[in-house]
């Protein structure tokens, strides 16, 4: 479904003198994620984890290796076949990105209704069927009793429901997750991560997850990917005992570093 060969991903940050200085955020990292898999992604602050979902969403090219999405090579894509690429690609944020002055049947329909306006040719969804789609998914995020209100009246957790019901009206393959949960208490946390497991259980969308609540990787992933300063040090199978030594042996360390950060 998602294969990475070698990826290396470098930027160029300038600094004082005016010289560029070379960092790489990825470095030579290979991995694959399944159809229908939830794959976690762990590591330090600046150790490469919003590069590796924008690889895979192809808003970033690899500076070397390639990234491979349904056998199809992003670096192919001319720009109209990367957009439709992208559509096929959901994705939810930290701080949810709802739009404040829609209602969330409103935004929920958005994605489609850009896609109506972009599309030349092809079929276009009619507005109604838009509005049915939206409030078909608010439903199965459990938000539909919630339909005409705005976000502001929404708690922090029903508006990651309703975003992850946004992520989803295209109907995406795969739905990539930054820091999905890390604004919310335990028991939101809880229903997002709840309403991910039933993502994949009934429509097979492979979910990639990033976040710093170790609890959250351990709580709902298959497996999950360590890096540390743009190198991959570790793929952990969180179901197998032996693995999920090695990923405790993380989180201490992971966890001391977190803790020394914020204080
Ligand atoms: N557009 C860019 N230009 C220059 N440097 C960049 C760019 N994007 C990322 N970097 C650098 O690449 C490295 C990895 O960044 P990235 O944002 O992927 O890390 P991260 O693990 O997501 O961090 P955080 O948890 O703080 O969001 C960092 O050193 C960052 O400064």
């Amino acid at each position: 479904m998602i294969e990475f060969a070698q990826v290396t991903k470098s930027f160029t940050q300038r600094g004082g003198s005016g010289g560029g200085r070379q960092v790489h955020a990825l470095e030579k990292v290979s991995l694959s994620i399944a159809e229908a898999e939830i794959f976690g992604v762990v590591g330090e602050s600046g150790s490469g984890k919003s590069t590796l979902l924008r690889l895979i969403n192809a808003l970033e090219t690899p500076s070397a290796g390639s990234v491979t999405v349904n056998g199809i090579n992003l670096a192919s894509l001319r720009p109209a076949e990367r957009r439709a690429q992208r559509r096929r690609i959901g994705m939810i944020f930290q701080q949810f990105n709802l739009l404040s002055n829609k209602t969330v049947a409103q935004n929920v329909a958005l994605p489609l209704s850009l896609h109506r306006r972009r599309t030349a040719q092809g079929p276009r969804p009619p507005r109604g069927r838009a509005q049915e789609r939206a409030l078909q998914m608010l439903d199965f995020v459990n938000m539909g009793a919630h339909a005409s209100k705005h976000p502001a009246q929404l708690s922090g957790g029903e508006k990651q429901r309703v975003a992850i019901a946004r992520a989803l009206v295209n109907e995406p393959d795969i739905l990539l997750c930054d820091e999905p949960t890390s604004s919310l208490d335990s028991q939101h946390t809880d229903e997002v991560m709840a309403t991910l497991l039933r993502v994949r259980r009934e429509m097979d969308t492979s979910i990639v997850v990033v976040s710093h609540e170790l609890e959250v990787i351990r709580g709902a992933c298959d497996r999950a990917a360590i890096l540390e300063a743009g190198l991959l040090t570790g793929i952990v199978d969180i179901a197998a005992p032996a693995e999920r030594e090695r990923f405790n042996s993380y989180s201490e360390r992971a966890r001391r570093y977190l803790e020394g950060e914020t204080r």
